[in-house]
């Protein structure tokens, strides 16, 4: 089993510190979600784990091989964020055939009907691109390298929901089909929530939570309910967020469901995106 460790990994620049002493693995195929707040640290991290910015102690490891001296191991990593590798100047359709050069299990013929299903004008110059299909740029070519671990720095900065909805259709497709794995930085929670296998969750550069979804969603419920029901049944109880649509409530609540629920009402899974703001909130 292939597995990149992160070991006691810190990073600060001048005053700030970005990382602090961080550990986790990253295990093959499977997708994880790094959650944190702007600014809590989640590029640095990818940047470190890629070999794109030193880490000013700490280690990072492919199957113990070292990711910053060993440039086979780092072939196996790829990062897609808003930096671009590629020569502004250089059309999208030859960067697609450059990329082949140095990942050789680059797959063009994919690549090119990814552009096409997401209309990118391969035509065009990389720098004349707008925002959201530099993005699509770079998720085409992260989809396509077929490495074994692929890093998305924000991989739906900028494109519209039919653009979000059918990349992640493709990751999915894709992942299903030939499995690998994909770390996904992101801020839309609520959509990544469908993909996400396991979360790491970051506050001020510390690891706060890294585990699979289905355990870190188990911390807490969802009561739903008849409004006045769910108002004494929260008595008392550490809940984090409330919904109501006309008559009825949901409460979303930390713990485990009591024994006995009130009649007429139902509990289901609590939600990423609650939880998520109970867990990195200043308070
Ligand atoms: N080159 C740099 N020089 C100075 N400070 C930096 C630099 N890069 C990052 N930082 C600081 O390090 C901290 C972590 O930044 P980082 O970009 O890793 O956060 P992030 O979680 O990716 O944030 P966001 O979600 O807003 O993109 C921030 O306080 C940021 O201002």
């Amino acid at each position: 089993m292939s597995r990149i460790e992160v070991k006691d990994v810190s990073k600060s620049f001048k005053d700030t510190q970005a990382l602090s002493c961080v550990n986790l693995c990253f295990e093959e195929n499977t997708i994880y979600g790094l959650l944190g707040r702007n600014g809590a640290g989640k590029s640095t991290l990818l940047n470190i784990i890629n070999n794109r910015l030193f880490a000013d102690s700490g280690r990072v490891t492919l199957d113990n091989k070292s990711l910053t001296e060993n440039t086979d191991a780092l072939s196996s990593c790829f990062l897609a964020n808003e930096s671009n590798l590629y020569p502004e100047g250089m059309k999208v359709s030859q960067a697609l055939k450059w990329s082949q050069e140095f990942y050789p299990d680059f797959d063009r013929e994919y690549a090119k009907k990814l552009c096409e299903s997401f209309k990118l004008p391969v035509k065009k110059k990389i720098k004349d691109l707008s925002t959201g299909y530099r993005s699509i740029f770079q998720n085409i070519v992260a989809l396509s390298v077929n490495v074994p671990f692929v890093f998305l720095d924000e991989p739906v900065l900028g494109l519209d929901a039919c653009h979000r909805d059918l990349f992640y259709r493709t990751l999915i497709e894709k992942y299903s089909e030939q499995p690998f794995t994909i770390v996904i930085s992101t801020h839309l929670i609520e959509e990544a929530a469908n993909l996400i296998e396991h979360v790491v969750i970051i506050k001020n550069g510390e690891i706060i939570r890294n585990e699979p979804l289905d355990t870190l969603l188990d911390s807490g419920y969802c009561i739903s309910g008849p409004g006045a029901k769910i108002d004494a049944y929260m008595e008392g109880k550490e809940v984090i967020g409330v919904d109501t649509l006309g008559g009825l409530k949901t409460a979303y609540v930390m713990g485990a469901p009591a024994s006995q629920l009130p009649s007429g009402t139902e509990v289901s899974k609590m939600d990423l995106q609650k939880l998520f703001i109970r867990l990195t909130d200043g308070a």
